[in-house]
């Protein structure tokens, strides 16, 4: 599990730390290792450190001292470093370190700093680390935009200047970085967007701070964590005990979607899947998922026996399709009256936000909105969701009693007193119809196999962003593996290596992907698992 923490939980720790250690101990381990990684970058783009040009953005603060330290080191190795200083003070023993290893300053000059950036091979953002709050002030914003129009490779020290370390807001100008080193412990903002795509591929320098850290606010469980969680079938497997999940969902007028995520549940191993909707997606379902044991529901039924031909299920998807009528809502409360584990997506979502008394039930609920269904349930405009969506993640599930994972650029799985799970793999391409109404099968499979909802939840959204990606490259398992992942990761090779997350984890759309339709996701689902 890749635990990450909020600036206050770094700050805490640090000073535990630095109480055992001598002064300047830890901003030299911070510093030497940001100094190796550029180094490392140098020798890649440039063949060598000695003559690369490095150009440094210098803050006011301890992150600027660590960039004044790594810069001398490299100066020290024959690199050209100049810095631009924009704060009104700059670290003093950074400075006099830079300055001694032959290292050039100057204060902030817009027409030199955009010299500066446009020959240098690597640029340090050492503006705002931990320290930073709310927008960029100037000339720290004018830098940071500034740096879109580096030649050479941007690294941010610590966190992207702009980016707010603890959630991952940006509010202004922020540095877009290729890759971000971060020191002692992942920040929270550096795995959820927008912080996240500012930070590009992320490093961790280790300062020691681990024995002090206290529970992460936020998880990204990796491959093997998914691999440890998913259930295989064993000897004694029977289809009822690998779980029999019910899908209630389609209706005369959406049929797509309960294809979709009937396929999801199929492909992911369900024992069993019982469908239950209109006459139309269920003759829909029969030709294309043969396997799934369907029922044509009476709506003239009671809400009490409105379910009871469909037989029993150890968990239900409910609403992908439905419909948001009087009929649905029949559905609806039918299926939330159960006592097992109910995942609720898309309709079912709007049905719910309209009445929240759907909610009041024992059994786990799990609902996946996107942002705008995200929107609707908390009455929060879906700007603002998409701004702090780890704040507003946390906030729906608290207050609506569920599990919830808020899908989009990067998915999170919230649950009150867990910390929230951050979903790395994924593509861009599955911005498409119907991709979500696959991840509504593949989590109710997963919930019918025993799992909880939020293990359920976050190795689902695992699974499928996998498939995607292995769907996006053509469905050629070994051919993805041996191109490399996002765009920092295909320069650098700079992530961290496990299971899927080198070849796999957020894909960023290019190199070698191509557009996916839903049901490529589904068939993609096996391959996916094969690989964990
Ligand atoms: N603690 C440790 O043990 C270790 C810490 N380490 C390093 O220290 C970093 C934290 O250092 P920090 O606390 O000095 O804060 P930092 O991120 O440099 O920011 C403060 C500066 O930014 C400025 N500023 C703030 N907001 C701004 C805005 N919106 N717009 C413009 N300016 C803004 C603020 O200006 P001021 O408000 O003072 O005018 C001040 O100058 C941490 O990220 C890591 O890199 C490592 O060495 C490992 C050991
Ligand atoms: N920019 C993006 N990058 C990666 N994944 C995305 C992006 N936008 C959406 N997704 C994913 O695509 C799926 C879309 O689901 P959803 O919005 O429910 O669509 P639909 O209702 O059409 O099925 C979700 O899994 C979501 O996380
Ligand atoms: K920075």
């Amino acid at each position: 599990m890749r635990t990450a923490y909020t600036s206050d939980q770094i700050r805490t720790a640090e000073t535990a730390l630095m109480a055992r250690l001598p002064e300047g101990t830890l901003m030299s381990r911070a510093a030497a290792g940001l100094a190796m990684v550029c180094a490392n970058l140098l020798k890649g783009v440039r063949g060598r450190v000695y003559g690369s040009h490095v150009a440094l953005l210098v803050g006011g603060g301890d992150n600027g001292g660590d960039t004044l330290y790594a810069g001398a080191l490299l100066a020290r190795r024959g690199a050209r470093v100049e810095a631009v200083l924009a704060g009104s003070r700059a670290h003093e023993g950074g400075l006099a370190a830079l300055l001694a290893a032959g290292g050039r300053t100057g204060p902030f000059d817009a027409a030199r700093a955009g010299d500066l950036l446009a020959r240098a091979d690597v640029v340090l953002d050492g503006l705002v680390g931990i320290g930073g709050g709310g927008a960029l002030r100037e000339p720290y914003g004018t830098l940071a935009e500034l740096t879109a129009e580096a030649a050479g490779l941007v690294v941010a020290v610590d966190v992207p200047s702009g980016v707010d370390a603890s959630s991952g807001r940006v509010e202004g100008p922020a540095v877009r970085a290729h890759l971000t080193v971060t020191f002692g412990a992942y920040k929270a903002g550096l795995l959820v967007d927008p912080g996240a795509s500012h930070a590009g591929s992320v490093e961790l320098v280790d300062i020691g701070l681990g024995p002090h850290l206290p529970d992460p606010e936020v998880a990204a469980p990796t491959g093997d964590d998914v691999a440890g969680l998913l259930p295989r079938p064993g000897a004694e497997s029977d289809k009822y005990r690998r779980g029999v999940v019910g899908i209630a969902a389609g209706s005369d007028r959406y049929t797509g979607a309960a294809v979709l995520s009937v396929g999801g549940a199929v492909r992911a191993g369900a024992g069993m899947v019982r469908f239950a909707s209109a006459a139309e997606p269920v003759r829909l379902v029969r030709a294309r998922w043969p396997e799934a044991v369907t029922t044509v529901l009476d709506p003239s039924s009671s809400p009490e026996s409105l379910l009871e031909e469909v037989g029993r299920v150890q968990a239900w998807v409910l609403g992908p399709g439905l419909g948001t009528g009087p009929e649905a809502h029949a559905v609806a409360r039918a299926v939330l009256s159960s006592d097992v584990p109910v995942l609720v997506d898309a309709d079912g979502l709007t049905l719910v936000a309209k009445d929240r008394t759907l909610l009041r039930r024992a059994a786990p609920t799990v609902l996946t909105p996107h942002a705008g269904e995200l929107s609707r349930l908390l009455g929060v405009p879906r700007e603002q969701i998409e701004a702090a969506r780890l704040d507003h993640v946390r906030r729906a599930a608290a207050e609506l009693g569920a599990t919830v994972l808020l899908k989009g650029s990067t998915t999170l799985v919230a649950e009150e007193h867990r910390p929230v799970r951050v979903n790395t793999t994924g593509t861009p391409w599955l911005a498409t119809g119907g991709t979500g109404d696959v991840l509504s099968g593949i989590t109710g499979a997963l919930l019918a196999a025993g799992l909880s909802g939020y293990d359920a939840a976050s190795c689902a959204a695992y699974v499928h962003g996998l498939a995607a990606r292995i769907a996006a490259r053509g469905g050629d398992g070994g051919g993805a593996r041996a191109e490399a992942g996002g765009r920092a990761e295909a320069r650098y090779e700079a992530g961290d290596g496990g299971r899927g997350e080198a070849g796999y984890g957020a894909g960023d759309g290019g190199c070698g992907e191509a557009p996916i339709a839903a049901l490529d996701v589904a068939e993609a689902i096996p391959a996916a698992l094969r690989m964990l």
